[in-house]
């Protein structure tokens, strides 16, 4: 398990430091085909900036979530997650402190709402603050702001989200996304199914966390939202590995 306690974590230190990341993908059920997809992966996140990951369909940028939220494994290279529990190389630990992480470190808003079924959308929303000690009153009461704010009428709040449209589950994920306050949160095309209104508001809800210290990774295929909150851009197609050539001798250029 690689945990380093950090002495040296201040408010300059970034809060997610990735270093020199390959991934290449083995497809086990067709004869072990490799997909190399990213090379020498490098950047930095710190407090309050929202950084968007950029680049052509296919490029990598989903995978680069998910493995920064322990999804999926690297290669080579490193991912540290700084924070109050000190610095963790999520790419060399194990499934306990990546649960650990998770639960205090980093969030992360996925493009499609999953959660249990028949579980009412109030409950779905303030769970993640139940689930880290908060007073049942206070997580339902923050749940119900934030799903006004996102304009879901109170008599869906009751039903599980199941047969809700798109554009309504997608805000109840984001809801749910946004409720705990985390050091960093991931958000993976948090606004692709919304309406113009909604999307405004989740452009607010980011620039509002991003104030108060949050770092964001975020991936955003609508460029009026990509400028609007991004800071900075991770061109992900300059860490696409370069194809090798055989050489007529046999070497590898
Ligand atoms: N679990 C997986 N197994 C095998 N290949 C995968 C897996 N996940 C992603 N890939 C491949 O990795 C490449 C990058 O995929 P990824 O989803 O990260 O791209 P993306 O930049 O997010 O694309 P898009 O903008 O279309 O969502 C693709 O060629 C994809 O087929």
């Amino acid at each position: 398990m690689t945990v380093t306690t950090s002495t040296e974590h201040s408010a300059d230190s970034p809060l997610l430091d990735v270093v020199g990341v390959d991934k290449t993908f083995v497809m086990h059920l067709q004869d072990g085909v490799e997909l190399p997809v990213l090379s020498g992966l490098g950047f930095r996140v710190h407090r309050g900036e929202c950084v968007v990951l950029d680049g052509t369909s296919g490029a990598g940028k989903s995978s680069i979530l998910k493995m920064v939220y322990g999804n999926y494994g690297v290669d080579r290279g490193r991912i540290l997650l700084s924070g109050n529990d000190g610095t963790v190389d999520i790419a060399a630990t194990d499934p306990r402190r990546i649960l650990a992480a998770r639960r205090n470190q980093v969030g992360y808003v996925s493009q499609f709402l999953r959660c249990v079924p028949r579980v009412p959308a109030l409950q779905v929303v303030a769970e993640p603050l139940l689930e880290r000690g908060a007073d049942a009153d206070v997580a339902e009461e923050r749940a119900a702001d934030l799903l006004t704010r996102l304009s879901i009428p109170e008599r869906l709040w009751g039903l599980p989200p199941a047969t809700f449209s798109g554009g309504e589950q997608q805000r109840v994920n984001i809801a749910r996304g946004f409720l705990p306050d985390l050091p960093l949160l991931l958000l993976d095309e948090p606004t692709a199914s919304l309406d113009a209104h909604n999307r405004d508001v989740v452009i607010d809800l980011i620039r509002e966390k991003c104030s108060r210290g949050t770092g964001m990774l975020g991936i955003f295929h609508d460029s009026y939202v990509r400028t609007a909150v991004a800071d900075r851009l991770i061109d992900v197609a300059s860490f696409i590995p370069r194809p090798t050539t055989q050489e007529p001798n046999g070497a590898v250029a």
